[in-house]
């Protein structure tokens, strides 16, 4: 009797210590492994492949949802090779699976497989679920439904506006969060006009059978024009984001050809902001890399691929002139609203100075809009510029403002030999020279701040004369 209860126990230890060494080694692995073998050679499989674009080149939507669910799996973890990716916070870590690495995951007790493919020679990625053939008809449908909705849950729950970035190498779209700070309400514009804009893009939201009543293609086009540093671009990071859509910032001079621009256009997915920047310079430079032709540029506009990349598209140009421009460009149509940004006036001044310095009034606010009205003006990305520089004293930034104002009206009316208080004076014709002048303008009140900076108290009155009448000199 002892002897058998001694044999009992040695056998438990063995039992013990067996299965200790194979969780401490990479045995246990092995073992279920080869478990694994064994089961697959006792059962029919069947494969589905879920690949990442379809005949027509167009991103696979449902390939995307595969992606963000096999993310989401526990088992993940457990496979030989996952990526980690930092998260929108700065201590999220995100697992990716690797290309060629398989995941488990078990729905209604069948338990199925899927790998993420990916094709050597066009780098084009598939996944394949492997799935038990007498598991198929009882649970396929209801597991794809239920990729569906978690997909959904986590899209919803991680949501963030991304841009994409077109890049000459095979995989054409690459996108990254937009982690733009400005919103429409950050952005200093007429405020009716603000408002116009805000009421257009909710229209636009709500008009889907409208559109489709009319036979047209749900989609609307802006075209933002005005010279160098007044918010264009910024503008459509705002737009994005009033209509929550991922921006395409497409890079022309990256597209070979015609036919490649329809396919990049063709990847894009509904619900999205599609942007050109700077057109007038892409049309007007002849020696550019790029062979897209006019006609390139107006089927993309307004050709029939647009009516096959999805509905819900908004496109936006922007350019500091629009003068130039053959007028088939801009035809209603292909371009539904003009938005002009213009240079600063004293409305937008006392804006910028509210937002970027806290200041409503000033007793140096008569003097700045004494010199707008003698026509000097400078971009809101100049005085924004200015009022940064010198945030901790709003008097030196206000007096820095005047400088520049002062300097860069006197530089004008030398240039041009005209007062620029006449209204044409901010039309985009004569924009373009406006850069030219600006700079030296800003350069001279840099090297003014830094001598202001040398005197630790802000500037006096005086102070500031004898400044301006040596920059003048
Ligand atoms: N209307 C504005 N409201 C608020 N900030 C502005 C505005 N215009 C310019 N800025 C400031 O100036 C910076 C430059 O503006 P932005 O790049 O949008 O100008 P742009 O019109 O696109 O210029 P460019 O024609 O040179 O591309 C922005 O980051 C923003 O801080
Ligand atoms: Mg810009």
């Amino acid at each position: 009797m002892i002897s058998f209860t001694l044999f009992a126990l040695i056998i438990v230890a063995i039992f013990i210590l067996l299965r200790l060494f194979l969780i401490r080694t990479a045995l246990i692995s092995i073992v279920n492994k080869c478990l694994h073998c064994i089961e697959d050679a006792v059962h029919v499989y069947q494969f589905f492949k879920v690949p990442e674009f379809n005949e027509n080149h167009q991103e696979n939507q449902f390939y995307r949802k595969v992606l963000t669910y096999v993310n989401s799996l526990s088992s993940i973890e457990d496979s030989d090779f996952t990526n980690l990716f930092s998260g929108s916070k700065s201590n999220d870590i995100i697992l990716c699976l690797d290309d060629n690495q398989v995941v488990f995951d078990t729905f209604l007790g069948a338990r199925v497989s899927w790998k993420n493919e990916i094709d050597s020679i066009s780098r084009k990625r598939t996944f394949v679920l492997k799935i038990k053939k007498k598991d198929k008809r009882r649970v396929l449908q209801s597991y794809l439904q239920h990729i569906h909705t978690v997909s959904d849950e986590i899209d919803q729950r991680w949501r963030e506006i991304r841009l994409f970035i077109n890049t000459e190498l095979n995989q054409r779209w690459r996108s990254v969060p937009l982690a733009h700070p400005v919103t429409i309400d950050t952005m200093v514009m007429d405020l009716d006009l603000k408002n116009r804009i805000k009421s257009d893009v909710e229209a636009f939201l709500k008009s889907k059978q409208y559109y489709h009543r009319l036979g047209r293609v749900w989609k609307r086009s802006y075209l933002l024009y005005g010279p160098s540093g007044t918010g264009k671009s910024s503008f459509v990071v705002a737009m994005a984001k009033l209509l929550n859509y991922d921006v395409y910032d497409i890079d022309l001079s990256k597209v070979s050809d015609d036919s490649d621009l329809k396919l990049l256009l063709l990847q894009t997915r509904p619900k999205s902001l599609i942007v050109v920047e700077d057109l007038d310079r892409f049309l007007s430079d002849s020696s550019a890399e790029s062979s897209v032709s006019l006609s390139g540029v107006l089927n993309f506009m307004d050709g029939i691929v647009n009516s096959c990349t999805g509905d819900e598209k908004v496109m936006v140009f922007t350019m500091n002139c629009k003068d130039l421009i053959d007028p088939v460009v801009l035809r209603p149509g292909r371009v539904d609203v003009h938005i002009y940004f213009p240079l600063c006036n004293f409305n937008a001044f006392k804006t910028l100075a509210n937002s970027y310095l806290g200041v409503k009034d000033h007793k140096l606010f008569p003097h700045v809009e004494e010199i707008f009205e003698t026509g000097a003006t400078m971009s809101p990305a100049e005085i924004a510029e200015l009022m940064v520089m010198n945030r901790s004293s709003p008097s030196r930034a206000l007096k820095s403002v005047i400088t520049a104002l002062q300097i860069s009206g006197d530089a004008r009316a030398g240039k041009s030999g005209q007062r620029l208080s006449e209204s044409k004076s901010i039309d985009e014709g004569s924009m373009l020279s406006w850069k030219d002048v600006s700079s030296p303008a800003i350069k001279e009140v840099r090297k003014l701040y830094n001598v202001l900076r040398l005197k630790k108290s802000g500037p006096s009155d005086h102070q500031l004369h004898h400044n301006l009448s040596l920059t003048e000199r």
